[in-house]
């Protein structure tokens, strides 16, 4: 049996840092939602017990530090599975980007494999097992927008914000999430954006509210050791996108663009700064 999921990128239209925990966590407060930019995986059973990753991308790690590997290493372990797989991801969402495009591919196997398995796992247990692989995959299982508390792993559902076009814009580097959170002193944060305001907005369907309470409290820790980063908010918000903001730990810029007209625009200007460009919907 072979079957197909796909796990789309993410971005956050609010990250706030609340305090730095005893575990080494962030306690955090973001808004996510899901953008129409996505890795597909085709999940296909194996004999015996081995798990095997392949991808067109030879930049990714295809071994157990791979997280559909450990999505499937884990499912296999505590259901008992004695069948093997192999997954193969057709990688599309750029790497360390902020995009969580690792924690959707463990999210789409622990669903592909929940369904090829016939295992019927209940929810809170899909979002422990989530969670144990990273704070950002829970959100990946059930996705649409929701607001992220504890580590990012606690979910309340929000409403879809009004359907817009979303730029996607990629420096050539690599950002680590855990060297981010790692500079970030959380009681020296100057301003916090607000989740209760990004709420309303959404719920409201207002686009500029939502334009303008975009924040992210990781950004001054990117953007500092990353000029070029600041220097694509700039060119994005100067060519026209109406709220521009980095996605998680980045170093990707996204732009929410209302109107169709500004597109093209946005986009081949970024292009001549950056390869790695993108314009997607916003998955309503
Ligand atoms: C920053 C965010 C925003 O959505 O996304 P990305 O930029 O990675 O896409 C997330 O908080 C990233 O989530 P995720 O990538 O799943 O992180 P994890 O694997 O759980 O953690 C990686 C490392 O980041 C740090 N970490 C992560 C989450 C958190 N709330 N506090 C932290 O301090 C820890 O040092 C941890 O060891
Ligand atoms: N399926 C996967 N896709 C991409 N990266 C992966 C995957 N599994 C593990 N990784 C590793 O996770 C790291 C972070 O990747 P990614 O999830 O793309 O970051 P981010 O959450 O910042 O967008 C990469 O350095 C990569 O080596």
């Amino acid at each position: 049996m072979k079957l197909y999921e796909k796990a789309p990128a993410k971005i956050n239209l609010m990250l706030d840092v609340l305090h730095k925990r005893p575990d080494g966590y962030h306690e955090v407060e973001m808004i996510m939602t899901m953008v129409d930019l996505a890795d597909r995986l085709t999940i296909t059973e194996l004999p015996g017990h081995t798990i095997k990753i392949s991808s067109q991308a030879g930049y990714i790690p295809l071994d157990d530090k791979n997280l559909a590997y450990q999505a499937a290493s884990k499912i296999k372990e505590r259901y008992g599975i004695r069948q093997g797989v192999h997954i193969h991801i057709d990688k599309q969402i750029p790497v360390a980007a902020g995009l969580a495009g690792g924690s959707s591919d463990a999210a789409a196997a622990l669903r592909g494999l929940n369904r090829l398995w016939k295992l019927d796992i209940p929810h809170e247990d899909m979002m422990e097992l989530g969670a144990s692989i990273g704070s950002d995959v829970p959100f990946c299982i059930t996705g649409g927008t929701a607001l992220a508390t504890g580590r990012g792993e606690r979910l309340t559902p929000l409403p879809s914000p009004p359907d817009c076009w979303v730029i996607l814009a990629k420096p050539p580097i690599n950002v680590s999430t855990a060297g981010v959170y790692g500079r970030l002193r959380a009681d020296q944060i100057k301003q916090h954006p607000s989740a209760a305001a990004m709420q309303q907005a959404i719920e409201q369907q207002s686009f500029e509210a939502i334009c303008s309470g975009l924040g992210n409290v990781l950004e001054d820790v990117t953007l500092s050791h990353y000029p070029e980063v600041q220097q694509l908010k700039q060119t994005m918000q100067q060519l026209g996108a109406d709220g521009v903001l980095m996605s998680g730990s980045g170093p990707t810029v996204f732009g929410l663009v209302s109107k169709e007209s500004k597109v093209a625009r946005i986009y081949n200007g970024l292009r001549g700064f950056c390869h790695e460009v993108y314009a997607v919907r916003m998955l309503t």
